[in-house]
Parts: C-alpha cells; sequence; structure tokens
C-alpha cells in the first residue's frame, strides 16, 4: 500500500508543517512515517519549551508523542487549533488516507482541527484520484461491505497483516477492505454513498479537508495554500 518517498522528503514536510505551531496550541497528531517526522520536531521544541498538547490519531502516534515528551490531551476536552498530518494521495484539498489503518480516528481529529495542515513527499501529490480507498468496516460486515462496495463497481481486498497471519486489525478492532475505483471523478458522491453502507465504520475519503500541503523535497519543503 505505501510508496515512496525519501526519509530526506518526509523529513523536510514535517519539519516545515511544525512551523505553523506555537505556544498555547493543541496539535492533532496524525499518523504514519511523515507525520512521525513532525511528531519528532514538536517534541524537540517541548524540551526547549514550547508550551503544546497534542492530540493523537493511533497508537502509533501516541507513543511517538509520549517518547518526544509532548504532553496528551483528548477531544473530549480540547479542540485541535491545528492538526498535522500525511496522505496517501493527495488532489488539490482532497485526500486518500488509511494506508496505516488509522483513517478513522484521524478523520475525526483532522477535520476537528481549525486548520489541517497535510505533510508528503512528491510521490503522494496527483492529477486524478486513484490510490484504492481503505474502508474499516466491523469484522462482522466484512462479507456485507464488499457486496455493497463491488455494487459501486468497487474491488474491495481485505488488508492482510505483513507481521502476523490473518488479516489487519485496527487500534479499535475493525478489519480494513482497500477497495480499488479507478480513478474516483466524483469523491464526494463516493464519500456519501461509502458512509451509507451499514458496517462501514469510516473511509479513507477526506474530501475538500486539506488547508495547506507542505510537499518535502531533497532540497526543501513547498507548501500549497488551498
Ligand atoms: O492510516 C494512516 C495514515 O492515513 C497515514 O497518514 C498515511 O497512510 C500516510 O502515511 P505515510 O506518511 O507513512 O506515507
Amino acid at each position: 500500500m505505501k510508496q515512496g518517498g525519501s526519509e530526506r522528503e518526509k523529513r523536510h514536510a514535517g519539519e516545515s508543517a511544525t512551523q505553523a505551531v506555537s505556544d498555547g496550541m493543541v496539535v492533532g497528531l496524525g499518523t504514519g512515517s511523515t507525520a512521525a517526522f513532525a511528531i519528532e520536531m514538536l517534541g524537540e521544541r517541548v524540551e526547549a519549551g514550547l508550551d503544546i498538547h497534542g492530540i493523537p490519531t493511533s497508537f502509533q502516534s501516541r507513543q511517538l508523542a509520549r517518547d518526544a515528551g509532548i504532553p496528551l490531551t483528548t477531544l473530549d476536552v480540547a479542540t485541535p487549533d491545528v492538526a498535522i498530518d500525511g496522505a496517501d494521495q493527495v488532489v488539490d484539498d482532497t485526500l486518500i488516507k488509511g494506508g496505516g489503518a488509522a483513517h478513522a480516528s484521524e478523520k475525526i481529529v483532522d477535520t476537528a482541527a481549525d486548520r489541517l495542515i497535510v505533510v508528503a513527499d512528491p510521490s503522494k501529490i496527483a492529477q486524478a484520484l486513484c490510490h484504492p480507498v481503505p474502508v474499516a468496516v466491523l469484522p462482522e460486515a466484512r462479507a456485507t461491505v464488499s457486496a455493497r462496495v463491488k455494487e459501486l463497481d468497487g474491488t474491495p481486498e481485505l488488508r492482510d497483516a505483513a507481521s502476523k497471519d490473518g488479516p489487519v486489525v485496527t487500534d479499535n478492532g475493525n478489519l480494513v477492505l482497500d477497495c480499488e475505483f479507478g480513478t474516483v471523478s466524483d469523491p464526494k458522491k463516493l464519500a456519501t454513498s461509502l458512509s451509507a453502507i451499514p458496517g462501514v465504520v469510516e473511509h479513507g475519503l477526506f474530501v475538500g479537508c486539506a488547508d495547506e500541503i507542505h510537499i518535502g523535497t531533497k532540497e526543501g519543503v513547498t507548501v500549497e495554500t488551498l
């Protein structure tokens, strides 16, 4: 599922995004290898005196934030001023996310934030949405959701775990169907259709969600404000 992009490019994107963070802010902490660089950099700034709280989007980002010394809070008591998160594909302000199976919590935190900054390497930027759409489903709904995805002309594939026998199980105990739709010409319509299927917990289409894209390159970063 994961696409290329060098560590250097990801680091440049992650570090650039953290410049939007200042004292007193609550920061949504995205998941994945690119967001991890932002968390690392925020930790260094916290150690140097930056006063922030983070809201993690997965077990991974929670652990990284703890290791980095970032104080944590929850959506029960705080609203993120900004969220910094990665993506698997970016077309303008619309994203496909969920390569790390964290898109349900990411969507909750990212859309609650006043501002969503996406961190990406150039391999993620596309002209058309054509990446398979991850769909988190309740385990008992795997077959019924698959059938409905096929009615939408999609091809669902249960995501298998690399490190154990059997399927990927999300932080919330759900399964993931990677659904191939070819080129998605109307992401809003597909998002609505997927959300309406009983048993779908969340899908990875983030339609019109991004406010800024920080694209890390070997030399530096390009920032697109949307
Ligand atoms: O579920 C995971 C997330 O949506 C990630 O933000 C996305 O897969 C991008 O991850 P990475 O920066 O490792 O490519």
